[in-house]
């Protein structure tokens, strides 16, 4: 069937229908086929430059990883206990943005769970990003619901497993059933003195079938075995009685019943019993399991996103993990948002897990790129959740030209790079901390900025207008979403460089601060609460605050801005709360002039 096909259908199915809206669609698209004033036929008509830009957004996971080989082997070596059924000891993995943390951890994880699967090892990762993530309820509540959600597809697969088993089992019953019966019959037929004791006997799991299958065929009991297992070995286990001759059938069934109860135990012999390998004697145990797994299954309760005090969310995570025999790694990125928004409960709690567990094991991979965090831990927390560190140092402008150079291949067509650019865009991205990320995103911003100019080729100078766009881009995102108290503060220093304050001290900030709150009747913080706002502005990369001696008049803050004026102003201005503090700009001047 071609591709086509469906669409035809469709335009005939809306002719035939006489809609009238659909048909004027229609005829409204020829025309406008012909007045079309070629808005988009411009911007197809170039030779696009990526042949597959998914490859350098940061949502693309890839294959390789260059000059990670160090750090993923040694999280590989301590995570291969797990494929041991052993507990791997946690991990802590710090370094700076970009720097390949969770591109390495996820690869290795990726790696551990299909070779678990390849030698049947239950291992199962959780994966969870703390800063979505964020309070201990939420993590563990999400947690909680990937296991449930887990044992259920597995209890769902044991069963599934043992309706299979009780089909073979009534297969295989058939099958022995009709064997007796041909059995029976062909005693009739042969010579018709067979007694009818005999016959009887063949029908149950009498030790006697076999001496009078032996006497039908005239074989001696030894030809009969040799002959028969061959042909038993070609067999499928859970279609008895589909391919084979009744002969065959009913030496297959000589050797079960000699093997004792039905179920068979002779290693050379194929044709199994449903129940051989399995630790069920009856049908009724294979059926009681069924039953029990479903009662299993039925007692899982998703844990909601609200509502639940904690220790019960803990407990029906605890339960869930503990519900099967496995090694469970879950790793927990940006483990500082998590500690930072709601202290280190939840690692204490996850921490513990292993005392208690009877059939699973724990290990936690925390991964952070502030190296400071495990300060604010519990002493013990911290010297469990440390156990191995790892670290991630920044990638230099060499490396990150390695990591671009593998990506373009991929990303672009052949020739849409000039030389220069790689290099700049990994030098670039070198300065600022080593971050892959940006390596990658300005040169995918270059790309895009190439296309846009109907350039054929990236050249230098898309990289440098990308690193612009990319560096006001971020500033713009930073204020738009700061808390308006936080705005307060950016527009008094902006206010303050305007009209030509150097070295702007925290007094003067809290000066022009207040007089702007009261503009806009918001409440006034204290100037010690304006001073903590000023140092997170700082950490944001908005503004620079160095602390200056003073001599004997003390340590003082001088502030400046690190973000162009204007377009900073723009956004703060564009907050509907802040637009009316453009009136206060003769009141702030008059300040200053006297
Ligand atoms: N060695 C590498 N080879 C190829 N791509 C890499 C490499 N290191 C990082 N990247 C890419 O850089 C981007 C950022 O990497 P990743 O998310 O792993 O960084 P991170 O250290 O976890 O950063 P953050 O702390 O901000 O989460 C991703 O797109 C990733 O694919």
């Amino acid at each position: 069937m071609s591709d086509d096909d469906p669409e035809t259908t469709g335009s005939d199915a809306i002719d035939s229908d006489e809609k009238p809206g659909f048909s004027s669609f229609e005829s409204a698209d020829l025309a406008d086929e012909e007045s079309s004033q070629g808005l988009f036929d411009d911007l197809l008509s170039g030779e696009p430059i990526f042949e597959n830009k998914e490859v350098l957004r940061p949502s693309y996971t890839p294959h390789e990883l260059p000059h990670r080989s160090d750090q993923i082997n040694k999280m590989a070596t301590i995570l291969v206990a797990a494929l041991r059924g052993e507990t791997p000891s946690n991990i802590l993995i710090y370094g700076k943005t970009g720097t390949g943390k969770t591109a390495s951890a996820k690869f290795v994880s990726k790696e551990l769970e299909s070779t678990s699967q390849k030698y049947s090892v239950p291992c199962d990762v959780e994966y969870i990003n703390c800063e979505v993530t964020d309070t201990q309820y939420r993590v563990l509540a999400q947690l909680a619901n990937k296991f449930i959600e887990k044992n259920k597809a597995r209890i769902d697969d044991r069963i599934e497993g043992l309706e299979a088993t009780l089909t073979a089992l009534d297969e295989y019953e058939a099958a022995a059933e009709t064997e007796s019966e041909a059995d029976a019959d062909q005693s009739g037929l042969f010579d018709g003195i067979d007694d009818l004791e005999t016959s009887e006997a063949s029908v149950g799991t009498g030790s006697s079938t076999g001496d009078e299958n032996h006497q039908q065929t005239n074989e001696s009991p030894d030809e009969m075995e040799g002959s028969s297992s061959a042909d038993i070995e070609r067999m499928p286990p859970t279609a008895p009685g589909t391919a084979e001759t009744d002969d065959e059938r009913l030496d297959a069934d000589t050797e079960r019943s000699e093997a004792g109860d039905g179920i068979e135990s002779d290693d050379e012999l194929p044709v199994e019993h449903p129940l051989a390998s399995t630790p069920f004697d009856s049908r009724e145990d294979v059926r009681d399991r069924i039953a029990e797994l479903e009662d299993d299954r039925d007692s899982f309760e998703e844990v909601p996103m609200t509502g639940w005090p904690t220790d019960r969310v803990y407990s029906v995570f605890f339960d869930a993990v503990d519900y099967d025999e496995r090694v469970v790694v879950i790793m927990l990125d940006e483990i500082d948002k998590l500690v930072e928004k709601s202290g280190d409960d939840t690692l204490y709690n996850l921490s513990r897990m292993n005392s208690e567990l009877e059939n699973s094991r724990v290990s936690i991979i925390g991964i952070s790129n502030d190296l400071k965090f495990t300060d604010f831990l519990d002493p013990r927390v911290k010297s469990s959740l440390g156990e191995e560190e790892i670290v991630f140092p920044p990638y230099d402008a060499n490396q990150l030209r390695d990591i671009l150079e593998h990506r373009s291949d991929v990303a672009f067509k052949g020739g849409a790079l000039s030389d220069d650019v790689i290099p700049l865009c990994a030098a670039f991205a070198a300065q600022e901390h080593g971050d892959a990320r940006r390596a990658l995103d300005l040169l995918r911003t270059a790309g895009e900025l190439a296309e846009r100019s109907q350039s054929e080729t990236i050249v230098e100078k898309h990289v440098r207008e990308a690193q612009d766009k990319i560096e006001l881009d971020r500033v713009v995102e930073v204020v738009r979403t700061l808390p308006t108290q936080s705005k307060l503060v950016l527009f008094a220093i902006i206010l303050l460089e305007k009209n030509g304050v150097h070295s702007i001290n925290t007094g003067e900030v809290f000066n022009i601060y207040k007089r702007l709150c009261e503009e806009i009747d918001a409440d006034v913080l204290t100037q010690r609460r304006v001073t903590d706002l000023i140092s997170e502005l700082d950490m944001l990369g908005i503004v620079n605050a160095v602390v200056v001696s003073k001599g004997r008049y003390g340590r003082t803050k001088e502030i400046s801005l690190s973000v162009p004026i204007d377009e900073t102003e723009a956004v703060l201005l564009s907050d509907s709360r802040l637009s009316d503090i453009d009136d206060v700009q003769p009141f702030v001047q008059a300040r200053f002039e006297n």
